[in-house]
């Protein structure tokens, strides 16, 4: 065998049978990611609770920031997008994720910095935490307990949320975000309440029972968007700011649940250039009959295909001034549909629901989630065990 394909293994082609029994699904997801993924709606309530445990009023003391930042990496930097958006543009002061370790060059005594990491020891977080207690600035820690990361904070006298660490960091996003979201209340940052967490946990739960194992593909949405995806290449683009977080997020596990290469991002930006691509080979190309010369020995059986996901998001209050940036989001999103129709490029659409923008996100992002998974077990792949990201920790030395 060569180096580096030991972890190597799965089918190439999807194969559908295996999504609809149950004991095959269990069969190949050993490590239990369906289950840590269905744990979603818990993982709110929890987190909410040992956020309400650690000692976030010290944040209070200073009053309002000059910026936040928010350092991790991979799902732990996530959460500072999802502070971002749900923060919205009317937030009185910078919401900053950071992905590199340290902290940007102007941190100082007026900011806070939010240091996430699922394991407490990613060297963006610590690196982070450190640096912002050097520059003196308030700093919070959301991480596993007993962690280096805690150990920083200690010594900062800094708050720290203690996550357990039971799944993986990518099937640990509420878990991660709450305590940040928290944080940020405290700060006077954003509004979310005890309500919103309640119905988002309780849509998180909703949406994992129609989700699991035993719901069949034709009445299971992650069975089916990911049955759709199968063999495709995905383009998934969000309507609108909170849509284009969900989007990322879809675009992270698909790549490391499914191991498949996605193009995602914001519907405004693409429509500029990216858009382009229904065009293209693995688009228009591929699906149009318009090459009435081509030699039919020559046509590929199966080609490889683009499959767009729309995650829309029509918004929470038509009636503020927001009204007109919703407006043109939702008449971009008709739009690359009608574009995506008229070049027989297949398309899937996941509609926001739900009453705050917590909700709106979860509605957008839950059953992405399953899907990633599903799709990684009908090409036989082990959702949670990614050799490259193992081998690239090793080769790398973190
Ligand atoms: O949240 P942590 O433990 O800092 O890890 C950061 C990222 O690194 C990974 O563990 C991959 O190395 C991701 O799964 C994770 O999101």
């Amino acid at each position: 065998m060569m180096d580096g394909t030991a972890g190597v293994s799965g089918r190439r082609v999807a194969d559908e049978s295996i999504l609809d029994d149950p004991d095959a699904v269990a069969a190949h997801d050993p490590g239990g990611m369906l289950r840590f993924t269905a744990s979603a709606g818990a993982q709110v309530r929890e987190s909410a609770a040992l956020a309400a445990e650690a000692n976030l009023a010290l944040l209070e003391d200073e009053g309002r920031p000059r910026a936040v930042v928010i350092a991790g990496i991979g799902t732990a930097g996530r959460t500072g997008d999802v502070l971002a958006t749900v923060a919205g543009p009317r937030c009185p002061v910078p919401v900053i994720p950071h992905r590199s370790a340290g902290v940007p060059g102007w941190v100082g005594a007026a900011d806070v910095v939010i240091a996430v990491s699922a394991s407490g020891r990613s060297p963006e977080a610590l690196g982070a935490a450190e640096a912002a207690h050097r520059r003196g600035a308030r700093l919070v820690a959301v991480g596993a307990p007993d962690s280096q990361l805690q150990s920083v904070a200690e010594r900062a006298r800094a708050p720290f949320i203690p996550v357990p660490r039971r799944a993986p960091a990518r099937a640990s996003l509420w878990a991660l975000t709450v305590p940040v979201l928290l944080a940020a209340r405290t700060l006077g940052l954003v509004k979310v309440n005890e309500a919103d967490l309640a119905e988002t946990a309780a849509r998180l739960d909703a949406d994992a029972d129609r989700c699991r194992s035993t719901a069949e593909s034709f009445v299971n949405p992650a069975k089916s968007l990911a049955l759709g995806l199968a063999g495709s290449i995905p383009i998934v683009w969000g309507s609108s700011p909170l849509a284009t977080v969900a989007a990322r997020r879809f675009g992270d596990t698909l790549s490391a649940n499914a191991r498949y290469p996605v193009v995602a991002g914001a519907l405004g930006e693409a429509g500029r250039g990216r858009v382009g691509l229904l065009d293209g080979v693995f688009g228009g190309l591929v699906e149009s009959t318009r090459d009435i010369f081509a030699d039919p020995d020559e046509v590929e059986p199966d080609p490889t295909r683009l499959r767009l996901v729309l995650l829309r998001d029509g918004g929470l209050n038509a009636d503020d001034d927001t009204d007109e940036p919703l407006a043109v989001e939702e008449r971009r999103a008709d739009a690359v549909q009608t574009l995506a129709e008229r070049r027989g490029v297949r398309c899937d659409v996941v509609t926001a629901e739900g009453g705050s923008a917590l909700e709106r996100l979860a509605s957008l992002v839950a059953v992405p989630d399953f899907a990633s998974i599903y799709l990684a077990l009908a090409h036989g792949l082990d959702p949670m065990a990614v050799p490259a990201v193992t081998e690239m920790k090793e080769l790398s030395n973190q």
